[in-house]
């Protein structure tokens, strides 16, 4: 029988907080380990409820774990990320747009014999973009569509002047550019392009629209992929989480059944 693996989540919030629940209650072959937290009072209160109680630790301590979760801000993303490669471990980021400018970490995990693996995370699809950028793949676009306030906070929206608010009765065009640009100017709010970006042609030649649209209620992703093998059109409409409107409640979910791929004996998709 394969030994269970234990799990480190940096971050409590709509990510973290969902899968270590999740963890608590039982899943075959994983066990939660430890967690991470800024305000450890808080965390204490929503763990409170726990049949096992995870110790909080701090982000480097997390690399302790066979599997490091990160379900933290970006802005902490390369100190959760750096530990847990360096130990080895199986490092599985949520902030997907931080792993871009930072390509030497699969280098290093290359050489620690660390793995990362991207979790589909908010998107859909990414089995088929893989599949098909084995073979020729013309173009690859995402167009994002998020109520105004999924937006709110994107360091690009404070570059630009744009008062996203202010978007209350036709939809507005905000951003058009590479996967790249993206994540640098919304690392909160387009993780799903670097995953794209990062299952198909890379950051340079994905393309994205971000759109703030006050008439949807739900985070919505079209991909379009044009290929020698295949065309792919795929929309995803996220039901935006209580704890945070720019994340997705499918995230968490999505995150534990990468878990169980890591585990399980049946294992269905690539
Ligand atoms: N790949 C994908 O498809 C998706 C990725 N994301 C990304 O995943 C990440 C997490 O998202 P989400 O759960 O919604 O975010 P939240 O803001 O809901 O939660 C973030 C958590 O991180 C904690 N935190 C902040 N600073 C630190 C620190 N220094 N050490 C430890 N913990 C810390 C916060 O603690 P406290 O509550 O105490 O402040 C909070 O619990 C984000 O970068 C987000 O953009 C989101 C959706 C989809
Ligand atoms: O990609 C992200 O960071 C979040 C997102 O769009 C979603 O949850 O729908």
């Amino acid at each position: 029988m394969a030994r269970e693996l234990t799990v480190g989540i940096a971050g409590l919030g709509a990510i973290g907080l969902h899968l270590a629940r999740a963890l608590d209650a039982g899943v075959e072959g994983l066990k939660l380990h430890a967690v991470s937290a800024r305000d450890h009072a808080k965390a204490r209160a929503n763990l409170a409820g726990f049949k096992a109680q995870p110790p909080i630790v701090g982000l480097k301590e997390l690399a302790a774990a066979d599997i490091v979760v990160e379900a933290a801000p970006a802005a902490v993303f390369e100190e959760v990320a750096t530990a847990a490669i360096e130990a080895g471990r199986i490092f599985v980021p949520s902030s997907v747009g931080a792993l871009l400018p930072r390509m030497h970490l699969v280098d290093r995990a290359r050489a620690t014999g660390a793995r990362i693996i991207v979790p589909t995370g908010a998107l859909l699809g990414l089995d088929a973009v893989r599949a098909a950028a084995e073979g020729e793949v013309a173009s690859v676009t995402i167009e994002t569509r998020k109520p105004p306030r999924g937006l709110v906070g994107a360091p690009y929206l404070e570059q630009n002047n744009i008062d996203v608010m202010a978007v209350t009765d036709e939809k507005k065009l905000i951003f058009k550019g590479n996967a790249f640009d993206a994540a640098q100017g919304f690392p909160a709010n387009v993780n799903v392009a670097a995953a794209l970006a990062l299952a198909g042609i890379g950051p340079q030649r994905t393309t994205i629209e971000i759109w703030a649209d006050p008439h949807v209620t739900r985070n919505t992703h079209t991909i379009r992929v044009e290929a020698e093998s295949a065309r792919l059109t795929m929309t995803i409409e996220n039901v935006p989480s209580e704890e945070n409107p720019r994340t997705g409640k499918i995230t968490p979910l999505s995150i534990l059944a990468c878990l169980r791929g890591l585990t399980s004996t049946l294992k269905v998709g690539s």
